[in-house]
């Protein structure tokens, strides 16, 4: 398989390209199948970084996006959380907004801010620097997942990217926002170029996944985090053609795609319908009334509240094993946060967690 050529790759039912038999035996992989493997996998969104001393250590002369570009340095950060709270799986460290700086945007990531855009989307001659992403971009992404691959044995890779609604909300507001209005107000106002930002987007973020899923990752999550600012209406009308095409682009790959929002308790049908395998479920609603929502033939994941880390040691048990309990009644349930692990969670509380689900 060529990383240089536009070539699709040939499909692979169920099969790891580069570990075959994981499909098998992975608890992360099979679950996402709709199996029920003997213990409940767990993994946790935003695991890489954050709360790892050693992630800081190595981060602290290095801006967040050249860490991105280092492929050194994402294997060894995606390694790290691996290592401490031995997960069923792990997730590529990278980010949402990388492969738009990858085709030119101005965009930096500054901390305890989130992405800023220097130039942000108002007119359709805006959309010009949002060519087309070709491998050669992002050539240390395809290196770090190889070695990855070869590093992590049989633990499952998780590729990722941001969703087309989401990347233009950081794109057309600047930075990060609570209300969205401007990205609504071009939504509403500007159909035409709406349509093509999100689908300049949405090529851009499937060549990004393409990337990470030739060079071997096992499962594919894209996140759609401010979905949950709209009315399942405006999704269906406005948003989900793009993503349905980004996953549909990897239905032969025969790896599960993941699909996640926050506050999208009304949204998890559509969701669904979207392309997804896997359906990620905040803690707003309990996975239960989730499975109900998200219909037959989707595995959940989910959607223990990120901040149950800081109750007493029984509560956060408890409202585990809850999690485990109600997830039970989807066809497959993967564990994990609502959202992503908060920056001040005890690293000692995220291993137990880990423990505690593998116990149920
Ligand atoms: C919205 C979004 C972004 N990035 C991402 C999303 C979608 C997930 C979600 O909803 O939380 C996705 C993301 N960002 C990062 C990962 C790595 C893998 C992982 O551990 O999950 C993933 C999957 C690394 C990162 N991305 C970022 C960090 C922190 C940078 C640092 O350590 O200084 C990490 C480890 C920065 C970032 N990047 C973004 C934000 C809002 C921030 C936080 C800003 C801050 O609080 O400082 C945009």
């Amino acid at each position: 398989m060529s990383l240089g050529s536009t070539a699709v790759a040939p499909p692979r039912p169920g099969v790891s390209p580069r570990r075959p038999g994981l499909a098998a035996t992975s608890p992360f992989l099979r679950a996402a199948a709709g199996d029920r493997p003997d213990s409940v996998p767990v993994w946790f969104m935003r695991q890489a970084g954050r709360v790892l001393p050693e992630y800081r250590a190595l981060r602290a002369t290095t801006a967040m996006l050249d860490s991105c570009r280092n492929a050194d340095m994402v294997t060894e950060i995606t390694l790290q959380p691996v290592r401490r709270f031995r997960p069923d799986a792990a997730i590529f460290f990278s980010d949402i907004v990388l492969p738009l700086a990858a085709v030119g945007v101005d965009v930096d990531i500054v901390a305890g801010v989130g992405p800023v855009v220097a130039h942000p989307v108002r007119a359709p001659s805006d959309l010009d620097v949002l060519r087309p992403l070709e491998p050669g971009d992002v050539p240390y992404v395809s290196e770090a997942v190889a070695s990855l691959v070869r590093e992590l044995g049989q633990t499952p890779l998780i590729g990722f990217a941001g969703a087309p609604f989401t990347l233009a909300s950081y794109l057309i507001e600047g930075g990060p926002s609570r209300s969205h209005t401007r990205t609504k107000a071009l939504m509403y106002a500007e159909p035409a170029l709406w349509h093509d930002l999100l689908g300049r987007l949405a090529d851009i973020t499937a060549a990004f996944l393409r990337v990470q899923v030739d060079a071997g990752a096992d499962a594919i999550q894209l996140f759609d985090s401010w979905a949950g600012a709209l009315s399942e209406d405006d999704y269906l009308r406005y948003v989900a053609p793009h993503s349905t095409r980004v996953l549909a682009a990897f239905a032969d790959d025969g790896i599960p795609r993941i699909h996640f929002g926050v506050n999208t308790g009304e949204l998890l049908g559509a969701m669904g319908t979207a392309g997804a395998d896997v359906v990620g479920v905040d803690w707003r609603v309990p996975l239960d009334e989730a499975a109900r929502r998200v219909g037959p033939g989707r595995a959940v994941q989910g959607n223990l509240d990120p901040a149950a880390v800081f109750a007493p040691s029984d509560v956060l048990a408890a409202k585990v094993r809850d999690v485990c309990r109600r997830g039970a009644a989807a066809p497959g349930h993967i564990f994990n946060f609502g959202h992503g692990v908060l920056p001040e969670s005890d690293p000692g509380v995220l291993a137990h967690i880990v423990d505690l689900v593998h116990q149920f």
